[in-house]
């Protein structure tokens, strides 16, 4: 049995310099690194270091940012068979520039991640028998998703759904294929019409999910921790303490830690402390898949914590 995660993968090309450049100018730069990237790769990257069987679904261009992309999911023990080269667009791309003071620039080209289509779901059902969850977010055409979590619906595999980037017009037709929705506060609030901040408004927004139609809402709160609602149960976990740098792709280990938990059998609270403990861990280095701990650094902070 596998997971199959189904999204984005992108590359960020960054490049820093005393001050971001103004219309018009060309500015002398002074470092230059490119990161991998995309929720869905991410995501992929986290359940695989984790050692879950992960299958990635989604489109790279025939670009050589395409095949360094495919290469890193492939170091990192994610199956790739089923990323489709397109040899129409250009890869996912993020050009962003940073200033001295942090400050930045970002100009977003979905590329390939835009042309994600019907074909790739078709690819992802054939996969679907052998999966015991399916991963989605937000950083693919809707449709792509909607038609997914559909197919998911048809062989009883469970839908995990990140709804993020935050999006206003999130088609209502989704909720009830959703199995566990995990937004962030942003995400929450945007989806419920109200500021979701800290726990009680958490579990407000959680049950307006649980009402749309999803089996389990799970509201991440950053260092303050996670709310969790079905149904049958209501819990609070708190975040681990730790000395956080960086909590870039924070969310995406949360999510492969809530999935590794649950496909190695273990209940939804400790699927939740599960996700907790690998987003703590994330916050702890710098960059995105990176950052996402192997099976031996998260089994051994678990060890530690309890
Ligand atoms: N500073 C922190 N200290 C400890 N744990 C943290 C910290 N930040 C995040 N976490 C853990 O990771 C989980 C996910 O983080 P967060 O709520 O920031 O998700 P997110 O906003 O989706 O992240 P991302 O930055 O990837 O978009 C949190 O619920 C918490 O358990």
């Amino acid at each position: 049995m596998s997971i199959i995660v189904f999204g984005s993968i992108n590359i960020d090309l960054v490049a820093t310099a005393p001050r971001l450049p103004v219309a018009g100018e060309t500015l002398l730069g002074e470092k230059f690194f490119k990161v991998s990237g995309g929720k869905g790769a991410n995501q992929a990257v986290a359940l695989a270091k984790l050692g879950i069987p992960t299958h990635m679904v989604g489109r790279v261009g025939a670009d050589g940012f395409g095949g360094e992309l495919v290469n890193n999911l492939q170091s990192s023990g994610v199956q790739i068979d089923n990323i489709f080269v397109d040899e129409t667009v250009s890869s996912g791309v993020a050009i962003i520039a940073v200033n001295h003071a942090g400050e930045n620039q970002i100009i977003v080209i979905p590329g390939a991640n835009g042309c994600v289509n019907q074909e790739d779901v078709e690819r992802l059902s054939h996969l679907l028998p052998e999966a015991t969850a399916l991963l989605l977010q937000l950083e693919i055409p809707i449709n792509a998703v909607v038609a997914a979590a559909k197919a998911a619906r048809k062989t009883n595999t469970r839908v995990i759904l990140d709804p993020a980037p935050a999006q206003s017009d999130f088609p209502d037709e989704l909720y009830p294929l959703v199995d566990i929705i995990t937004p962030n506060e942003v995400e929450a609030s945007q989806l419920v019409g109200f500021p979701v901040d800290g726990e009680e408004l958490a579990a407000k927004a959680a049950g307006v999910l649980l009402q749309r139609g999803v089996k389990c809402a799970i509201v991440k709160l950053g260092a303050k921790g996670v709310f969790c609602a079905t149904a049958e149960e209501k819990f609070f976990v708190p975040a681990f303490s730790v000395h956080a740098v960086d909590t870039v792709a924070a969310g995406d280990a949360f999510n492969g830690g809530l999935t590794a938990a649950l496909f190695e059998g273990l209940s939804l609270h400790q699927a939740v402390v599960w996700g907790a403990a690998a987003g703590a861990l994330a916050t702890t280095k710098a960059g995105a898949q990176t950052s996402l701990p192997d099976r031996f650094t998260f089994d051994a902070f678990l060890r530690e914590r309890f």
